[in-house]
């Protein structure tokens, strides 16, 4: 790793997976994607809402009440990121709303269907918005959350989401857009699904993601990691990964560490330097006194985490091959890929990444 000439460029033959530079609809570019998250009535938008992003548990949601105007709300934590909760009973594609107020900037729509209930009315709506959108925004990302599928035989559930798929892509085509930037997730709030549905969603909104997927893939293969994850500490989206196939499984197991990482660091843990208002020198002297270093066995693997910074923990899932005698070589080479990740990231870029409004 320490012989990439230059992070910003890494050697890589594969095409990146997601576009890279702007927010695809972002006409400055300013790194504060906008999310909104639309939907029919009780599709479950409020929820997902509030248990990615302040921690309700699931059964809470219960008792969360219908919204009735569009929820604005800001995120800052590793990236920062607007959540627009909008309520299910309006229809913004109407003449009557300012189109370019709602849909003018986002990163991403997130459209939530209830798998549990019927769906056709929610389908039609999707259509509709997404016609409508393409004319005058043909970049905006789409993100279908199939959501509720918790309640659901393994049958009827797939049958379901090929269902919604096929439908929504139908009714594209026969409107000539046959490579619409549609996506379509399965999801709960009772399990990890929806928050590795959301980082998927964000991991897009993330330039920088081919660069940090090829340092990621060269830490595995030098260290002989099975999986690296790099986390957002708070929100527990990951926002890359090595490109080995990811499995929920993997993504569970990481998550479940952070919870017990965070409820530890609670109780002996200290206030991280902010990045913003620290100075170089403070920060260069507490690189080490930072970093959290932790490995233990659960199941066949070993579990390896680092705080890389204030934000950001590396998560690494290790077999059996990777005896703690090597812990060493890996955190040296974890010491290289922080370094090679402040230079992707450099100060002042997150500086105006972490910069409140
Ligand atoms: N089984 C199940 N229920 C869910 C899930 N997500 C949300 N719900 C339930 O769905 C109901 C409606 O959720 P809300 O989040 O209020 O729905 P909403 O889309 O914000 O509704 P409006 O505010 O009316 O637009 C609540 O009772 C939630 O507990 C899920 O993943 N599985």
């Amino acid at each position: 790793m320490e012989d990439l000439p230059d992070a910003e460029i890494p050697p890589s033959d594969v095409p990146p997976r997601y576009h890279t530079g702007r927010l695809p609809n972002s006409k400055v570019g300013d790194g504060k994607p906008r999310l909104l998250l639309m939907g029919q009535r009780r599709s479950g938008k409020s929820s997902i809402s509030s248990v990615v992003f302040h921690k309700l548990p699931p059964s809470e949601t219960l008792y969360l009440e219908t919204t009735t105007r569009i929820k604005k709300e800001s995120m800052h934590s590793f990236m920062d990121f607007q959540v627009w909760d909008l309520p299910g009973h309006l229809d913004y594609t109407d003449p009557t709303w300012d189109i370019d107020v709602i849909f003018g900037e986002i990163g991403a729509l997130i459209w939530v269907i209830d798998a549990q209930d019927e769906y056709l009315e929610a389908i039609g709506r999707l259509n509709d918005t997404i016609l409508k959108l393409q004319e005058r925004y043909p970049d905006i990302n789409v993100e279908v959350f199939v959501h509720k599928v918790d309640g659901l035989s393994e049958d009827y559930k797939s049958d379901t989401f090929r269902d919604i798929i096929q439908r929504v892509q139908d009714e594209l085509s026969d409107n000539g857009y046959e490579n619409a930037p549609v996506s379509f997730y399965q999801t709960s709030i009772y399990d990890h699904s929806i928050f590795e549905a959301f980082s998927k969603v964000i991991q897009k909104l993330i330039p920088q993601l081919p660069t940090l997927e090829a340092l990621l893939n060269s830490l595995c293969s030098t260290c002989r990691i099975e999986k690296a994850y790099l986390f957002d500490i708070m929100s527990k989206i990951y926002i890359a990964t090595d490109t080995s196939p990811t499995d929920i499984g993997s993504y569970e197991i990481c998550s479940d560490y952070i919870d017990v990482v965070i409820d530890v660091s609670e109780i002996y843990g200290w206030d991280r330097p902010s990045e913003n208002g620290s100075s170089e020198i403070t920060e260069t002297g507490n690189n080490d006194a930072e970093s959290l270093i932790t490995m233990e066995r659960k199941g066949n693997n070993y579990l390896y985490l680092r705080e890389i910074n204030k934000y950001l923990a590396l998560i690494c899932l290790m077999g059996d091959d990777s005896p703690a005698e090597k812990k060493a070589v890996i955190d040296y080479n974890v010491g290289v890929f922080q370094a090679a990740l402040n230079q992707v990231f450099p100060r002042a870029e997150r500086e105006q990444l972490l910069s409140p409004e």
